[in-house]
């Protein structure tokens, strides 16, 4: 016992910045600890039952941790609230870390996958229409080939940056792969979801980026796709959008 409580303070003191919530966790954990210990060491070390100091050592730092556990658990649940508002955009219905992007904080192709079928089910509950919209970097290896990966790796979360400044609150953006995002748009109509396409490609067109070694400038270009959600599953829908994303590929006119 004494070992797993170590191991949820050692968790807590890797995965948290500091601060009065970590700090309430870990005093309430650290007194969890020293009182799990006195127990332990009691197997051991026989005491005379005259000496009450020690069994209070062992007994009273547990309402102690239960407070300060307590008081620490209110404040993570509301800086939770306020991490949850910042996440809009990013993530609906759920949070599985596992599935984000390891680039950028956004959901990857499992996640988007998952998202869809819910999207596809509550669409479909409140006769809502759903549109989506993928939007994919034109020549992006070049821009790897010219300046790097790294030098690649920064545009690309400039990029979903960007992407996320022009979405509303109520869309959801993931990365699909590689220079391929998807945002999922609920309650939209076709010429709405048209209209954000052209935002987005327009917003792309516009950013100017200097790369950190050469400084030079940098210009894009994306091309994008729309498909509104009828009969079809999410893989039949994903695979539709990505096939008139290559038919788009092939026919674009540059963004004016
Ligand atoms: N820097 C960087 N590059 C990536 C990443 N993921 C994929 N790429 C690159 O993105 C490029 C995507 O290539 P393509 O699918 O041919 O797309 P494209 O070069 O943009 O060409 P078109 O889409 O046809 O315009 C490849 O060169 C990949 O190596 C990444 O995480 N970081």
């Amino acid at each position: 016992m004494v070992i797993l409580a170590f191991f949820w303070l050692a968790l807590l003191l890797r995965s948290r910045p500091a601060g009065r919530v970590t700090r309430l966790l870990a005093f309430g954990l650290c007194a969890i600890v020293f009182s799990w210990s006195m127990d332990f060491m009691d197997e051991f070390i026989r005491m005379p039952s005259t000496l009450i100091w020690h069994n209070w050592l062992e007994s009273m730092p547990i309402p102690i941790a239960l407070i300060l556990l307590s008081i620490g658990i209110y404040h993570w649940h509301q800086e939770e609230i306020a991490i949850s508002a910042q996440m809009v955009k990013r993530e609906r219905y759920f949070r599985e870390h596992r599935l984000f992007d390891k680039l950028m904080p956004v959901g990857g192709g499992a996640y988007l996958k998952k998202q869809l079928k819910l999207s596809l089910a509550e669409s479909k509950k409140n006769q809502q229409p759903l549109a989506l919209i993928a939007i994919d970097l034109d020549d992006f290896n070049v821009i790897n080939r010219l300046y790097g990966i790294k030098e690649g790796d920064h545009i690309l979360q400039l990029v979903c940056q960007l992407l996320l400044l022009n979405l509303r609150d109520k869309d959801l953006i993931c990365r699909l792969a590689g220079d391929r995002f998807v945002i999922l748009l609920h309650d939209t109509d076709e010429a709405e979801a048209k209209q954000l396409s052209q935002d987005l490609q327009h917003a792309v067109a516009s950013f100017a980026y200097r790369t950190q070694e050469s400084q030079q400038r940098v210009y894009l270009t994306a091309t994008t796709a729309i498909t509104m959600a009828k009969r079809d599953d999410s893989d039949s829908l994903i695979k539709r959008l990505n096939q008139l994303l290559s038919q788009r590929k092939q026919t674009a006119a540059p963004v004016i």
